[in-house]
């Protein structure tokens, strides 16, 4: 399990840390793992061109102090000084190594020979402001970082990307794209929600020792997933697997009846229902002769393709009823703030949340984190956010994220399967908070081997989810 940690947080466990060892300490094991990583980036440091850029405090230390480590075994380091204040103790030691330091800003703009180096360097260091930041880049700060953006020059981010809001994953304000992070003690929420999730790249842990309390954030990895799974056991039938029923597709959209049905039937369960238009069932039974009709059922789906033809009155009897409910797209039009809804797990898109919330679909995928917490308080249901990074946020207050999809996964029908599949395993016996874990874990590694880089639909996805699971619990 990877874990994302407030600045609050960081900052008590680092005190407390600090207060135990020689000072400088923990800077030193910072600025080891960020000379490592940008070493393994660069592939070696003889003669490499290292260009840092220094903001005023601490993370401008650790950039520094790895640029010193990196000029003592052979890079050429530039510090860029973007405030008149500096970490002292960093820029002698970068001086002492043999690396040299220049002033950002000439009279006007960027010195000539601050873009020269920029221009002709390997990499670029953002050592600008770290988990101390308040979105935005100051001017002189945006303008050496659009230097090396428009000479293509790859960023490398100290802890987090500056400019991005750390502890919300927002960015209102210009910030650095880096191509990869490295971040120290813990996991930041920015590097785990988008947009700014976006702008770490892939982002590399340093362990410094942190002793951390429970995490704010957490993305489950493999072997989370596969500890949740719903595997049969010797003397399971097809009822105690469980049985998902399905209310879903319509005659405007029979399509999402069959495709939600081959993400039912690729979960834990035992025996999928269909209920709907006969034409639908029809359709549904022809694609997959094992689905049954009207019967009892452990769980729900209800919602995908529904168009027109929703029956709000009988939607909201089921969301009142004992068994849990995946509700999906159209039948999150039946959802309302009354009522026990905590074994409900909603699965909207941006726009579909915006709706529910009654904000533009832009401030949703500009503040996800937020709105997905919102959502899941005002409803009482356990709602998952679909997006690059999907956010799963459970009445509680405990907030997922997966992170392991692929951007081909944005297909028509994509959604329809993983509500399937969150019924199956919400019928399975998992909490709608583990179902949209796995659901959204399974369905994206599902796209990723059937994509393999290239354009998928969704009924490939779907056939994909049986190798998916294989893999994940071999
Ligand atoms: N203190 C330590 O021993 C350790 C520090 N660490 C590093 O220290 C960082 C935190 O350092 P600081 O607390 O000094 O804070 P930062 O270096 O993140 O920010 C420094 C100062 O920049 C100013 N500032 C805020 N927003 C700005 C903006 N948008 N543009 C320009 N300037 C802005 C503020 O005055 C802020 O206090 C961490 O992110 C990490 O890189 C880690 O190495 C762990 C160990
Ligand atoms: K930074």
């Amino acid at each position: 399990m990877r874990s994302a940690h407030t600045v609050e947080q960081v900052r008590a466990a680092e005190a407390e840390l600090m207060a135990r060892l020689p000072e400088g300490t923990l800077m030193q094991r910072a600025a080891t793992g960020l000379a490592v990583a940008i070493s393994n980036f660069l592939g070696g440091t003889y003669g490499a061109r290292v260009v840092l850029l220094i903001g005023s405090g601490d993370n401008g230390g650790d950039a520094l102090y790895a640029g010193a480590q990196l000029a003592r075994r052979g890079a050429q380091v530039t510090a860029v000084l973007l405030s008149t204040k500096t970490h002292q103790a960093g820029l002698d030691a970068l001086k002492t190594a043999g690396g040299q330091a220049i002033p950002a800003a000439a009279s006007a703009g960027v010195s000539g020979g601050v873009v020269r180096e920029i221009a002709g360097a390997d990499v670029v260091v953002d050592g600008i402001v770290g988990i101390g930041g308040r979105p935005g880049l100051r001017p002189e700060a945006l303008a050496v970082v659009q230097v090396a953006e428009e000479y293509g020059v790859p960023i490398v981010a100290v802890d987090t990307p500056s400019g991005v809001d750390v502890d919300t994953g927002e960015t209102p304000e210009p910030h650095v794209n880096a191509a990869f992070t490295v971040t120290f003690g813990t996991h930041k929420i920015c590097h785990f929600v988008d947009p700014a999730a976006t702008a770490c790249g892939p982002v590399h842990l340093v362990d410094i020792g942190l002793d951390l309390p429970p995490a704010e954030v957490q993305a489950l990895q493999a072997a989370d997933i596969k500890a949740l799974y719903p595997v049969p056991r010797g003397e399971s039938d097809k009822y105690s697997r469980g049985v998902v029923g399905l209310m879903v597709g319509s005659t405007q959209y029979p399509g999402a009846a069959v495709i939600a049905t081959a993400g039912a039937l690729a979960g834990p369960v035992g025996m999928v229902r269909y209920i709907g238009p006969d034409a639908v069932a029809s359709a549904v039974r022809e694609a997959h002769p094992e689905v049954v009709g009207d019967g009892r059922v452990q769980a729900w789906t209800i919602g995908s393709g529904l168009g027109d033809e929703l029956d709000i009155p009988r939607i909201r009897e089921l969301l009142d009823a004992e068994e849990p409910v995946v509700l999906d797209a159209d039948g999150l039009k039946a959802l309302d703030d009354a009522g026990d809804h905590v074994d409900v797990l909603i699965t909207p898109h941006a726009g579909e949340l915006s709706r529910l919330l009654g904000v533009d679909r832009a401030t949703v995928e500009a503040e996800r984190l937020k709105y997905a917490r919102l959502a899941a308080e005002r409803f009482d249901v356990t709602v998952l956010l679909k997006g690059a990074t999907t956010v799963i946020a459970s009445p509680d207050g405990e907030v997922r994220v997966n992170t392991n999809a692929t951007p081909w996964l944005a297909t028509a029908g994509a959604g329809d399967v993983l509500a399937g599949l969150c019924g199956a395993l919400l019928a399975g016996g998992l909490t709608p908070l583990d179902a949209a874990s796995v659901g959204a874990y399974l369905h994206a590694a599902a796209a990723n081997l059937a994509s393999d880089g290239a354009p998928i639909t969704a009924i490939t996805v779907a056939q994909a989810l049986p190798e998916a699971t294989r893999r994940l619990l071999s």
